[in-house]
């Protein structure tokens, strides 16, 4: 299961696992279900499904996990990709940052990525376990506003270092089921977020980039999760994706 799984790097992921021979449920926003349908007729209905979800909800995630185990699908991997970004600072000249602003990133981003966790682990832990003991891994997406965060992101680098702070403690919880969790922080990727920018700021910000000296490509964080995926000796831990980049204040 990919949540956020529609756009951006969540579809990048969505496309490896298909490419790789795996199954994906595709969970994300209704709004988002055009975008999903496109990936089912590039991979085909038995590769690739799609479930209405919103990652804050218990329900909407328990349907999602549903929906697959009716399908007779396991799920042997959970991705959170769903997030939100909002800039504001701490105190500007409008007044102190908005308080329902910070609750709604928070939400969204930390609450939802902790929710698909609980929910997921609990559908993993019914997996039989193979060789190495293992039923299943949980990653996460943090960024790498987690660790630098800029003039403005108080909100968001907030909710992602709580994400990068759960890792471990949910490795830790879940490795007697024998489910390892996993976290990713990319830096600056070019999705439908930055396409958005004009090609001269798109290309200034990949040009800070030390090496390779441009903007990830969200496929390069798709193979990074089907390396996670696979490797089973990783867990606990959370992996910078950055080309050495570290974001100035
Ligand atoms: C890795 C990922 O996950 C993806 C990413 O992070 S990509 C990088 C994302 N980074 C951001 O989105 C940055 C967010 N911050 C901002 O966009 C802006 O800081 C903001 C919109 C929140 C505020 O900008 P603003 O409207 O200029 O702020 P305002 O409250 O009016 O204050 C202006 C003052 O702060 C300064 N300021 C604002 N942002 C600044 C910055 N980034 N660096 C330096 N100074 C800054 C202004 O120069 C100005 O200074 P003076 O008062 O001396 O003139
Ligand atoms: N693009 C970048 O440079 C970076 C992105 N990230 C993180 O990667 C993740 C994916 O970002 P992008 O692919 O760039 O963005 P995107 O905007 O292309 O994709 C995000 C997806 O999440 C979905 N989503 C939002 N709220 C949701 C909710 N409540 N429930 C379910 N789905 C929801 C959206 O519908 C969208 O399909 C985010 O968590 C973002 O913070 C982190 C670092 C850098």
């Amino acid at each position: 299961m990919v949540t956020g799984g529609a756009s951006g790097l969540g579809r990048a992921t969505a496309a490896h696992i298909a490419r790789s021979g795996g199954r994906v449920m595709v969970a994300d926003l209704p709004g988002q279900s055009g975008l999903a349908d496109e990936m089912i007729s590039e991979f085909g209905a038995d590769k690739v499904k799609f479930a209405a979800c919103d990652v804050t909800s218990e329900e909407d995630v328990s349907g999602a996990l549903a929906a697959m185990k009716a399908a007779d699908w396991s799920i042997n991997a959970s991705v959170s990709c769903a997030g939100i970004a909002v800039a504001a600072k701490t105190l500007s000249k409008k007044g102190p940052h908005d308080l329902k602003m910070f609750s709604t990133v928070i939400k969204v981003n930390t609450i939802g990525t902790f929710n698909v966790a609980r929910l997921a682990a609990e559908a993993m832990a019914a997996n039989e376990a193979d060789a190495n003991g293992q039923r299943g891994v949980i990653i996460n997406t943090a960024s790498i506003a987690a660790m630098d965060g800029q003039i403005g992101q108080v909100a968001y680098a907030s909710s992602k270092g709580a994400i990068t702070a759960m890792t471990l403690p949910i490795a830790r919880d879940l490795a007697p089921n024998g489910i390892r969790c996993m976290t990713v922080a990319p830096g600056l990727f070019l999705t439908p977020l930055l396409e958005k920018l004009p090609e001269k700021v798109q290309h200034h910000l990949g040009s800070q980039i030390p090496c390779p000296n441009r903007l990830g490509d969200p496929a390069e964080f798709g193979q990074l999760v089907g390396s996670i995926i696979t490797n089973p000796m990783l867990n606990g831990e959370t992996i910078r994706l950055d080309g050495a980049y570290r974001m100035p204040p």
